[in-house]
């Protein structure tokens, strides 16, 4: 599976590191308030995992599916729930944990979304984000790594399903694609 990888941008210890970094900000940040991780599924299974147990504390988790990405690599934009949250987020801290913000449209769309539920506030952690990818401007108060524009996988990014279980973040070889 790792010769399937053209070059690794970033490795397992960067990523780890970098997460126990924003996880002592993010817990800081709260100042003791709870607040509750959203994970936006698939892939942000592997952030969330590795995230929550940085935390110096417990935060509760719930989950939310949605579909944006037809079964190639390009965003259409057009956002549908596939499986909502299971807890009421009227007046509670909420922090959406995601694995990249590309286009943006994703995150822009749930963030509006959950925005009209009245919590007490709304933040986003995510691992990457491609800034020359951006079609709309998302607040991101924690970011992992900014990457070029290139097509990703690995630590929960997948091709047609695939490579979500690597350890790192790379892009594919050619021979991948054909
Ligand atoms: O910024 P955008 O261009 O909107 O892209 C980012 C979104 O795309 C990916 O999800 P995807 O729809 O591929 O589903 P998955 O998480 O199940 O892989 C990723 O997990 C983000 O949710
Ligand atoms: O670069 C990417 N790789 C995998 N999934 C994605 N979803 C948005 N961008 C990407």
């Amino acid at each position: 599976m790792g010769a399937d990888l053209e070059r690794v941008l970033i490795t397992e210890e960067e990523i780890q590191a970098r997460l126990a970094e924003l996880a002592r900000e993010i817990w800081d940040h709260y100042a003791g308030e709870e607040f509750l991780l959203v994970g936006v599924l698939k892939g942000a299974v592997l952030v969330m995992a590795d995230l929550m147990r940085a935390l110096p504390g417990s935060a509760p988790m719930d989950w939310m599916a949605v579909s944006s990405y037809g079964s190639g690599t390009k965003s259409s934009g057009v956002v549908r729930i596939l499986k909502d949250l299971d807890t009421d987020i009227t007046g509670r801290h909420v922090l959406i944990v995601e694995d990249i913000i590309d286009s943006g449209l994703t995150l822009s769309w749930i963030r509006a979304n959950l925005e009209s539920r009245q919590p007490k506030s709304v933040e986003i952690c995510t691992l990457l984000r491609k800034p020359e990818a951006a079609k709309v401007e998302i607040d991101c108060k924690w970011v992992g790594f900014d990457i070029p524009n290139d097509f990703v996988v690995g630590y929960g990014l997948d091709y047609a399903e695939k490579y979500r279980n690597l350890r790192v973040v790379g892009t594919l070889a050619p021979h991948v694609y054909s």
